[in-house]
């Protein structure tokens, strides 16, 4: 199938609020897109509006060539004939009939010939581990059980196109990562393309291949999952995507002299010109604790406190308070200091993010951090310090 694309796509309603605004997006052929973003920022309105759920108060929604949906030209295709499969958090199966039955349902409407359809239902339960509930009823199963037969009733049509609402959002935290596993093999298995709602910015990071982080009815960033963690575009998706988010610290002299202050110094005395009432930002996993005599030369550092170690058995979140702020930093080593207890807090300056006074990531910073020699002094370890 071709790439799906949305053309300022924009959905209102009567109280004259946007659910979705100007939405310009691209779904290659193949991809594994992931709508990203808090509660009510429209994700659920784009999938719905793709699927045909909904219509476009303004813009066109075409595959390839072909239009779905057009205000301006009149064109409304039916979900039925867009050839995408659908699963919702709210599962819809039939209640009156059995595992299989439900899973069989949509090929039987497909007129596909019956061992093909044995076949296909068989296939589909073993990828979703249900064989074992095949002759029960739907109300003889948990939520995430149901989940799981939702998912397997629209694999076995095998759809093009296929669109999802948090299908795992009622799995426990083991079968959800094992379900994200086999998400990702039937896709790549596949080659269909994939359309996922999600809040759960690990859950964008691990499956995805493009990742569309939304606020308020707007795209603001879209791209590789590892482009928008390594360089995202605004504070906004800085702050959503990472877990310990990554610490944000007000430029200048907005916090009186403290790490701001302490910051915007360094940064100036680099040749960088710090955005007026901007933000730096910079990953707690970026963050060293070190002497001062072990700090290599060049980086940005700071004297710390320790307040609280939170170790979680394979990694060790520390935080710190330094220049009067509160700062979070990842170590993937031992990490026993008590609280109390002084510190150095350090990071190379290829480490660190900084924003503009409108939340945007400034370029011109990018620009100096990309000068031959600044990137030398990354360290890079793999998260290991
Ligand atoms: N029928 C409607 N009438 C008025 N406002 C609506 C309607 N449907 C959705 N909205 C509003 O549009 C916005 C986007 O809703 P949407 O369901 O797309 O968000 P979401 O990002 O999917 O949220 P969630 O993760 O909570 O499902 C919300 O502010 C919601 O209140």
């Amino acid at each position: 199938m071709p790439s799906i694309e949305l053309d300022r796509v924009s959905k209102s309603y009567l109280s004259g609020q946007y659910a979705v605004r100007d939405l310009d997006m691209v779904i290659p052929d193949g991809a594994f897109m992931c709508l990203l973003g808090p509660s009510g920022c429209g994700k659920t309105t784009t999938l719905r509006m793709i699927a045909g759920l909904e219509q476009p108060t303004s813009g066109d929604i075409r595959v390839g060539a072909k239009v779905l949906d057009s205000v301006e030209q009149g064109v409304y295709v039916p979900p039925e004939k867009r050839g995408m499969g659908l699963v919702f958090q709210s599962y819809a199966l039939w209640p009156h009939m059995t595992v299989a039955r439900n899973i069989e349902f949509g090929l039987r409407m497909r007129r596909v010939p019956g061992p093909e359809r044995d076949t296909r239902v068989r296939s589909a339960m073993g990828m979703l581990r249900i064989a074992d509930y095949a002759k029960r009823y739907p109300s003889q199963l948990s939520g995430g059980q149901q989940q799981r037969v939702a998912l397997a009733r629209m694999l076995a049509v095998d759809p093009e196109v296929l669109l999802l609402d948090e299908p795992l959002s009622n799995l426990d935290a083991r079968l959800r990562l094992e379900m994200r596993a086999e998400l990702k093999r039937i896709h790549q298995r596949s080659g269909s393309t994939v359309v996922l709602v999600t809040h759960d910015q690990l859950e964008a990071m691990t499956m995805a291949t493009h990742v569309a982080v939304m606020n308020e009815g707007l795209v603001e960033q879209l791209g590789a999952p590892m482009e928008i963690y390594d360089r995202p575009a605004s504070v906004f998706v800085a702050a959503f995507v990472g877990s310990p988010p990554m610490n944000l610290i007000p430029l200048g002299n907005q916090n009186g002299a403290g790490l701001g202050a302490h910051l915007t110094g360094y940064l100036a005395d680099l040749g960088g010109r710090p955005p007026e009432d901007g933000t730096a930002g910079v990953r707690p996993e970026s963050l060293r604790l070190a002497a001062e005599a072990d700090v290599p030369e060049g980086m940005w550092h700071a004297p710390a406190e320790v307040e609280t170690v939170l170790p979680t058995g394979s990694s060790w979140t520390v935080q710190l308070r330094c220049h009067g702020t509160e700062l979070f930093a990842l170590t993937f080593r031992a990490f026993d200091a008590v609280p109390g207890s002084s510190t150095v807090v350090w990071a190379p300056p290829a480490d660190l993010h900084l924003f503009g006074a409108d939340g945007r990531r400034s370029e011109d910073w990018d620009l100096i951090n990309q000068r031959p020699g600044a990137g030398d002094q990354t360290v890079r370890t793999g998260g290991v310090r």
